[in-house]
Formats: C-alpha cells, sequence, structure tokens
C-alpha cells in the first residue's frame, strides 16, 4: 500500500473532492480540518484519518506534525489546500489581517515541508496550491495575495532544496468553484474575465494533482488553472 498523502483543509471544497479522489483509489489519506463538520463522519468511516488543526496557532501546527510523526513514517505527497480567502475591509486591522494571510499560507506550510521533508524520501511530491493572482497581485485581496505569492516562493525554494528526490509545485488556480454568496452579478463578472467558461469545478483541481504527481519531469513549476483569465 501506498504511503498515506496529507491534505491540508481537506475536509470541504476542493480539498474534499482530493481527499474523495484518493479514498476512491485505495491511496491512504491524513487529512487536515479547523472546524468540525458533517463530512468528517463519513470520511473517518471510509478510513481517513482526521486531525484538527488551526494553521494561525504555532502550537496547533507543532502538534499536527507531532500527530503525522506518530501515525506514519512516510508520505507519498503533501498537498498545501488550507487556505483563508480574505478581502480588506474598512475595519480590518490591517496587521492582524497579514499576518493570518501569511499564518495559513506560509508560516504553515513552510513549517510542515521542512518537519515532514525527510518522511517523503525516497520519491514523493509537495503541492503548494497558490493562485492566479501570486503573479498579479490584488487590489481587493491584497494581502492574501501577498502571502500567495510568497508560497509560491516557497515552491522555488523547496524544488531546489528537496531536489531529485522530491517534486514541489504549485498549482495556480483562477475561479474553480464558486462560493454559495456569490450573486448573478458576481458570476457574470466572473464570466468576462476569463476566456473559458470559469468555475469547471473541483475535478479540474484534482486531474492537474494527479498530472504533477504522475510526472517524472516537473518541478519548481506553476500549473495555471485559470481559464486564459491572462489573455483578457
Ligand atoms: N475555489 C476557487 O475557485 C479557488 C481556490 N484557490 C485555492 O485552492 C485551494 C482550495 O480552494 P477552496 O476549496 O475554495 O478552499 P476553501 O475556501 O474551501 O478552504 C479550504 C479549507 O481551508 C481551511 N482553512 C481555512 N483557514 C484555516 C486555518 N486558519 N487553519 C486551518 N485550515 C484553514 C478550511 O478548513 P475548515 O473548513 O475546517 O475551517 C477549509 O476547509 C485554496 O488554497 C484556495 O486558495 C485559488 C483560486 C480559486
Ligand atoms: N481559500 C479560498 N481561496 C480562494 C477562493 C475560495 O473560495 N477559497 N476563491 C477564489 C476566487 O474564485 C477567485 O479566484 C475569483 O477570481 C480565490 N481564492
Amino acid at each position: 500500500m501506498s504511503p498515506p498523502v496529507l491534505i491540508t483543509g481537506g475536509t470541504q471544497r476542493i480539498g474534499l473532492a482530493l481527499t474523495e479522489h484518493f479514498l476512491n483509489q485505495s491511496v491512504p489519506v491524513i487529512v487536515t480540518y479547523r472546524r468540525p463538520k458533517s463530512a468528517l463522519n463519513t470520511l473517518a468511516q471510509r478510513g481517513a484519518t482526521l486531525i484538527q488543526a488551526d494553521f494561525t496557532q504555532k502550537s496547533q501546527v507543532e502538534r499536527l506534525i507531532l500527530q503525522i510523526k506518530s501515525q506514519t513514517s512516510g508520505l507519498r505527497a503533501i498537498i498545501h489546500n488550507a487556505s483563508d480567502w480574505a478581502s480588506e475591509s474598512v475595519d480590518d486591522n490591517d496587521f492582524e489581517l497579514i499576518e493570518r494571510m501569511m499564518q495559513v499560507h506560509v508560516y504553515a506550510p513552510y513549517r510542515i515541508n521542512m518537519a515532514l521533508a525527510e518522511q517523503l524520501m525516497p520519491a514523493g511530491d509537495i503541492i503548494h496550491f497558490t493562485d492566479y493572482v501570486q503573479d498579479t497581485g490584488s487590489d481587493k485581496h491584497t494581502a492574501y495575495a501577498a502571502s500567495k505569492a510568497a508560497l509560491h516562493n516557497l515552491t522555488l525554494s523547496f524544488a531546489k532544496k528537496l531536489a531529485p528526490q522530491v517534486k514541489v509545485n504549485s498549482i495556480a488556480p483562477s475561479l474553480l468553484m464558486f462560493n454559495e454568496k456569490d450573486d448573478l452579478a458576481y458570476r457574470r463578472q466572473a464570466d468576462a474575465k476569463h476566456l473559458l467558461s470559469p468555475a469547471p469545478g473541483a475535478y479540474e483541481a484534482v486531474s492537474a494533482v494527479d498530472y504533477l504527481l504522475n510526472s517524472d519531469y516537473i518541478t519548481g513549476q506553476t500549473l495555471h488553472l485559470s481559464g486564459g483569465r491572462h489573455l483578457r
């Protein structure tokens, strides 16, 4: 049996699609979540190892690492999917916001990679879910975009650090899934931003992950899943 795949934020939306994909292939998964939710019971019944951790809390990241080390001596892949898509708002504490963005999207992935890279040996993958805005910035999600750019820089550094045993890549989606609050006006605006019809669904990300895991020659790269947005 394959060593487990670690998926952070794997109990909803894209992360849940990844978790279910590997379970369907009888690949063991270790899944982190922050908030309890109904999907947890089904995932546990299917054999997923579920670990609660809020990545804004250093102690919980350290506890997660210890729990993973106690659960397994090897990992097939580490998929950093967990993310907090927060925007600037008038009543925000700017320093608190960028600190939180960096904690979730940079500090936690960095520490987890540093602590668990040896578990990926002699061959494995790290995948960072960044964002289209890693290269463009964002006027409405400024701190978020900066943290995703930093996460992509971790891709470049860890690709150098861990080669040739471990491949490290970014997946940079633009709109793959709408959120419940996204109204018709937002959806129409999204259409205008992309050459291809946006929100293809989570399986676009699952296919990209499979492609990277099955590659022997891709590292330090970004797979853009953005519907031609860069050409609009
Ligand atoms: N959906 C899209 O169209 C796009 C997605 N992406 C990226 O793809 C990835 C998946 O996107 P999507 O499925 O929409 O993600 P979600 O917004 O659904 O978030 C994924 C998970 O991140 C977890 N999370 C949030 N904050 C924390 C925290 N402080 N500590 C630990 N976990 C946390 C949540 O856990 P819990 O639910 O338990 O609180 C959640 O389940 C993300 O990295 C996202 O930035 C990029 C561009 C577009
Ligand atoms: N953690 C999340 N990150 C992002 C989300 C999301 O729902 N959760 N959604 C987006 C948008 O789809 C954006 O790409 C639209 O242009 C970005 N990041």
